[in-house]
């Protein structure tokens, strides 16, 4: 998945007629982060960990930085990677039911594909701190009032309509060269810092992947685990 992720962000950066983006989830949820099964198997150093921050920051930056207006449309968990995702897109509406939660110090790391970064500019440092240390499973209508989500479906699975919706006046204006200008315009305003920033969460990242917390909690959860919550 995160091979082809990338890969649909380099068939976007050549799209040049379009104007918006929405990013969603099949089966009910949004996205569950980084896949388990995989982690365990073959991602178990902290290497295998800093080519994963390579790869996916990379990607999520150059989604960010798409001339495209970018939602999230998040119907259930966008959990780990999946909340870090979610933080790359422009914008987030979400369903009711629906919940994010960074639980990467659950799993004895790090957020390390720029999603910390990303988080402080969204919802400023002190609730930033608060969602990663602690790792509470956010609801929406919590995550309305920090700013993390800019709507709220009015029912659970409503998330994609809600986006389209959302996106409404940007889709229809005859201006899709001028909207395109402007995201490129935003987009450049965080380059300096984002790239630095993002470098200093992969390394943090790494430090700590493939380390006795981060093995435990990848076992399956049969296997004893360190508590969630
Ligand atoms: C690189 C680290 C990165 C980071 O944190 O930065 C990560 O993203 S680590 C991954 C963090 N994600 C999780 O810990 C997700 C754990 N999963 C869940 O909380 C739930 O499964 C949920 C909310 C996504 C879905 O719950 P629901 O009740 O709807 O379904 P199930 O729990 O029964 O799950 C169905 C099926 O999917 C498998 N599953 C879920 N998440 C993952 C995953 N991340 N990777 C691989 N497989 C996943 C789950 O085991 C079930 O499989 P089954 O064979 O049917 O038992």
């Amino acid at each position: 998945m995160m091979v082809q992720l990338s890969d649909a962000v380099d068939e976007l950066e050549q799209w040049d007629r379009g104007v918006a983006l929405v990013v969603h989830g099949m089966g009910g949820n949004f996205c569950a982060g980084a896949d388990l099964s995989l982690a365990r198997e073959h991602l178990r150093t902290g290497a295998d960990g800093r080519s994963m921050c390579a790869l996916m920051s990379d990607t999520l930056t150059r989604l960010r930085r798409l001339p495209l207006i970018s939602v999230a449309a998040i119907d259930g968990a966008a959990i780990g990677g999946g909340a870090e995702l979610a933080t790359s897109c422009d914008f987030r509406v979400a369903g009711p039911e629906s919940n994010i939660r960074f639980v990467q110090v659950k799993m004895g790391v790090s957020t390390g594909w720029g999603g910390g970064a990303r988080l402080v500019g969204l919802v400023g440092r002190r609730a930033a701190l608060r969602l990663l240390a602690w790792s509470p499973p956010l609801a929406a209508d919590e995550a309305a009032a920090l700013g993390l989500v800019d709507a709220v479906a009015e029912e659970e699975g409503g998330a994609l309509a809600a986006a389209r919706e959302f996106l409404g006046g940007v889709l229809t204006q005859d201006a899709h060269e001028a909207v395109r200008a402007v995201k490129r315009v935003v987009a450049a305003a965080d380059v300096p810092v984002s790239d630095r920033l993002h470098r200093a969460e992969a390394d943090e990242f790494s430090a700590l992947w493939g380390g006795a917390h981060n093995r435990m909690a990848l076992e399956p959860p049969s296997s004893p685990r360190p508590p969630r919550s």
